[in-house]
C-alpha cells in the first residue's frame, strides 16, 4: 500500500541532514548568543536560519502545509494546532549545548495531520544519528530498528530529566523535588543530554527506561514522541493518563509500569500552554 506521506518524510529526512551540516558548520564560526523570554532561554543566528530554510524547503515542495516552528512562534507566528497538514519544527534542540559546543544537538521535525503526528526525524547532528519513526511502521537510527528496553523494576532504571529554563524558584522547586523523590526511589541514576529530542532517542534506544520533563514545548518532543511509541514505548502526562503535547509536560517510558512509578514521584505544575491565546513566546 502507498504510504501518503512518504515524499514528506523523506524531504523531512533530507531537510533535517541538510540542517545538521549548517548546524555543524555553524559551531566552527562565532556564535552570537541572543535572549528569548529569559536571560537562560538562548537563541542563535543559526537557529532562526536553520528553521527559516526548513521551511523553505517545506513550502516549495508542500505548498498547502502549515508550520508550528519553534523561532516563528518567538517571532509572534501562533502556535496552533489544526487538521491541516503541520511541520512542527525544533531547528536546533540543545541550542544552550550548541553555544557551549557541549555534543549533543539535534534538528527535530515532527509531522501532524488530524492532531495526530504521522512521522517523527530527530537528527542527532553531532553523533550522525537519524533517529525516524512512520505511524505504525516503527522507529529506527540510520536505518536499524529500535526497541525499548525490557526493563520493569524502576530500581534497575536509569531516568533521564532536565532542570529546563524556568529559574522561577516555585518552579524549580517543584523540579529539584521531583529529582529527589525519584533519585531516592532509589533508581541507579539520572541522566541529561540537554535536549529533549535526544532523551526521548535515547529512552527509543533502550539506553534509558524513561524521560520526563514539565517546561518543554511542542516543537521539542513532537517527533520524538512518536520515535519513543514506534519503538515500543508509551507516553503519558506528568499527572497519569493521556499526554497533551501543547502542556508543556510529558513522561516517556519504556512501558507503564516505569511510566506510573516515575508520575507517583513527580511533583507536577502547569507552565503556561503553547497554544494558550495569549502567549508570545516563553
Ligand atoms: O534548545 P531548545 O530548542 O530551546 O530546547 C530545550 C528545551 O526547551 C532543550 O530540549
Ligand atoms: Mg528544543
Ligand atoms: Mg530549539
Amino acid at each position: 500500500m502507498t504510504d501518503l506521506w512518504q515524499n514528506s518524510m523523506d524531504h523531512a529526512v533530507a531537510a533535517a541532514r541538510r540542517a545538521g551540516q549548517v548546524v555543524q558548520q555553524a559551531l566552527q564560526d562565532d556564535r552570537k548568543v541572543m535572549t528569548k523570554s529569559s536571560s537562560v532561554d538562548l537563541v542563535t543566528q543559526t537557529d532562526q536560519r536553520v528553521e527559516q530554510l526548513i521551511i523553505q524547503s517545506v513550502k516549495e515542495k508542500f505548498p498547502t502545509h502549515r508550520f508550528i516552528g519553534e523561532e516563528s512562534v518567538a517571532a509572534g507566528e501562533p502556535c496552533v494546532l489544526t487538521d491541516d497538514p503541520t511541520w512542527i519544527i525544533d531547528p536546533i534542540d540543545g541550542t544552550t549545548n550548541f553555544v557551549h559546543a557541549f555534543p549533543f544537538v539535534a534538528v527535530s521535525i515532527g509531522f501532524s495531520v488530524n492532531k495526530q503526528v504521522e512521522f517523527g526525524v530527530v537528527y542527532s547532528c553531532l553523533e550522525d544519528k537519524m533517529f525516524t519513526a512512520r505511524r505504525g511502521r516503527g522507529a529506527f537510527c540510520n536505518g536499524e530498528p529500535l526497541q525499548v528496553s525490557h526493563q520493569t523494576d524502576i530500581k534497575q532504571s536509569i531516568i533521564a530529566t532536565e532542570f529546563g529554563s524556568s529559574r522561577d524558584p516555585e518552579a524549580v522547586d517543584k523540579i529539584f523535588s521531583s529529582l529527589r523523590n525519584v533519585l531516592c526511589i532509589p533508581i541507579h541514576g539520572v541522566r541529561g543530554a540537554g535536549t529533549a529530542a535526544v532523551n526521548m532517542c535515547l529512552v527509543a534506544s533502550g539506553c534509558v527506561e524513561a524521560y520526563y520533563e514539565t517546561g518543554i514545548h511542542v516543537w521539542d518532543v513532537a517527533a520524538g514522541s512518536l520515535i519513543v511509541s514506534e519503538a515500543g514505548g508509551v507516553l503519558m502526562d506528568t499527572e497519569g493518563g493521556e499526554v497533551d503535547l501543547m502542556s508543556r509536560r510529558i513522561v516517556a517510558a519504556n512501558n507503564r509500569t516505569i511510566a506510573e512509578r516515575i508520575i507517583r514521584e513527580i511533583d507536577p505544575f502547569s507552565p503556561t500552554r503553547d497554544d494558550a491565546p495569549s502567549k508570545s513566546s516563553q
